[in-house]
């Protein structure tokens, strides 16, 4: 790939989404640098949106230093869309996310949007997930299990040290993987007792990406 502005093409996807933002409505809004852009975006057009819910405490707080109301989800029965980015995603609009170790509240997020919209620079983009380690969500006590039945299913985890997420939990980051069927591959990490969630977004892909090199942003639309 030739180099290109990484900053700028965030920039430019986060500002794309704006005209996805409904007025009067709650915003979804996911964690990492390419939505601090969008929320920065967002906060021009506060006074048109009801609010947003959020899937991490760095993004609850940048919204709401920008005066954005933040409201817990469970109070909110209809969200429009959800914006976020990914660590990769493949021309089915299936994700790899987690790199933020936000993954489980932000595949919760997706999972009550009737639109999941995902912002990203093109370097992203890849034809088969994988190359990024796969962020695997686990409960503390459970880590050295969780990390032995991952190797039995050709994954290489690696303790993310230092790391404990906003649901108090710790992050195994999944080396080594070639993921041809990402739906199948989804379920059964989240099979392994101990695991919260994993970071593929397969099940619940996104519906629209806008992806940007810098200096234009290309729309793509997940087939049904
Ligand atoms: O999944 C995520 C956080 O858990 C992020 O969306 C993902 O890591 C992309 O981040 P960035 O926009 O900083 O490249």
């Amino acid at each position: 790939m030739t180099k290109f502005d990484q900053d700028r093409a965030k920039k430019l996807a986060a500002e794309a989404a704006l005209p996805y933002v409904e007025a009067d409505t709650i915003v979804g809004v996911g964690t990492g640098s390419t939505v601090n852009y969008f929320i920065d975006a967002l906060a021009t057009i506060k006074h048109q949106i009801a609010g947003a819910v959020s899937s991490s405490e760095a993004s609850t707080e940048r919204l709401k230093q920008h005066g954005i109301p933040v409201y817990d989800l469970n109070g909110v029965a209809d969200l429009a869309i959800y914006v976020d980015g990914a660590d990769e995603i493949n021309g089915q609009l299936e994700m790899i996310k987690g790199g933020g170790a936000a993954l489980t509240r932000e595949k919760i997020v997706a999972a009550v949007a009737n639109k999941v919209i995902c912002i990203a620079d093109v370097s992203k983009q890849v034809d088969v997930l994988g190359q990024f380690p796969l962020p695997v969500e686990v409960i503390p006590m459970a880590r050295s299990y969780v990390a032995r039945e991952i190797v039995k299913l050709g994954g290489d985890p690696a303790y993310r040290e230092g790391v404990v997420t906003d649901n108090g939990n710790v992050i195994l980051d999944v080396y080594s993987l070639h993921i041809e069927k990402p739906v199948e591959l989804e379920s059964k990490l989240n099979q392994i007792t101990g695991v919260v969630t994993n970071g593929l977004f397969a099940a619940r892909p996104a519906d629209i990406a806008l992806l940007s090199d810098g200096s234009q942003v290309f729309t793509l639309e997940r087939r049904k």
